[in-house]
């Protein structure tokens, strides 16, 4: 589904991928984690073929992502970008309506199946109910989830999400990730998401790929990818990693330099760091 032959890209003069190659393959779930800086969101537009590469390839289905029309790349490929609805004046239902824009002919209008579309993710992301309300009347959480109703809307088969769970309390984290994936499952779509929550990104992926100095630190299933050592280097932290209880992903408690502010367990703390 996606083939990256040796992608290069700096942004404003500084070099943020240096020659990374890598395939993703349909129907499956990837997640892209990094530090803050190291070329997430910048991988994310060059795979959609918003931004050209320096050099290198991104190949989409076999051919160059660049080298599709707009509105043809859009009848498979949607991505949620951050900060990506319009300012003001639509109502939720207009504005996820907006993702049924590549079935429409040039005076809007589209043939049949667009309002199901829109009824069903409205109905799958919870906002049936305030479908007729402004969006900028809507708490980010709200229009979070507005922006992944349009996206779904659009029905494609490639789904790029780019800090899908920013804003939104740990309820609608794990409602939202709960329905990509019941959607990657359903309907064999291929998501690639931008995740900073390493616990999610586990739980939900089947593959994360990590970035770290313009290049790949790692890619492969959770398992393999989210270790101490590999937290340590890449973002600083220290970190237990333990299986999660019910299905064995690994989970990430953080360990913190200051020993805690609690009295009791700030001497436990002390007489944890004697024990040689
Ligand atoms: N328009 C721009 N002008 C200048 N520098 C930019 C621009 N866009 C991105 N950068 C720089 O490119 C680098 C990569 O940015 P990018 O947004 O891809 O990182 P990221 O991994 O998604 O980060 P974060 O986790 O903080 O969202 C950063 O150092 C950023 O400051």
């Amino acid at each position: 589904m996606i083939e990256v032959v040796r992608l290069t890209k700096s942004v404003a003069g500084k070099s943020i991928l240096r020659s990374i190659s890598f395939t993703m393959q349909e129907g499956r779930m990837y997640g892209i984690i990094g530090a803050n800086g190291a070329g997430k969101s910048t991988l994310l537009q060059l795979l959609t073929g918003l931004e050209p590469p320096d050099s290198g390839e991104v190949l989409l289905r076999g051919r160059e992502a660049r080298a599709y029309k707009r509105k043809e790349l859009a009848k498979w490929t949607a991505m949620l970008q951050q900060g990506g609805l319009p300012p003001v004046g639509f109502t939720v239902r207009e504005v996820v309506t907006m993702g049924r824009f590549p079935y429409q002919n040039w005076i809007g209008e589209e043939t049949a199946g667009g309002g199901e579309a829109v009824d069903a993710a409205l109905e799958a992301m919870g906002l049936a109910g305030m479908q007729h309300r402004r969006i900028d009347q809507l708490s980010g959480g709200e229009r979070q989830r507005v922006a992944l109703a349009k996206v779904m809307a659009q029905e494609p088969e490639l789904l790029m999400l780019d800090e899908p769970t920013t804003y939104l309390d740990i309820g609608y984290q794990v409602g939202l990730l709960d329905t990509v994936k019941q959607w990657q499952r359903e309907r064999g779509l291929t998501v690639v998401a931008v995740l900073h929550d390493l616990n999610l990104a586990a739980h939900y992926c089947d593959e994360l790929l990590v970035l770290h100095d313009g290049g790949i630190e790692a890619f492969g299933p959770p398992a393999a990818v989210i270790r101490p050592e590999m937290i340590q280097a890449v973002y600083g932290a220290n970190a237990i990693v333990l299986p999660h209880p019910d299905t064995g992903v690994p989970q990430i408690l953080l360990q913190s330099a200051v020993p805690p502010g609690n009295d009791i367990i700030t001497e436990r703390w002390i007489e944890r760091k004697r024990v040689p």
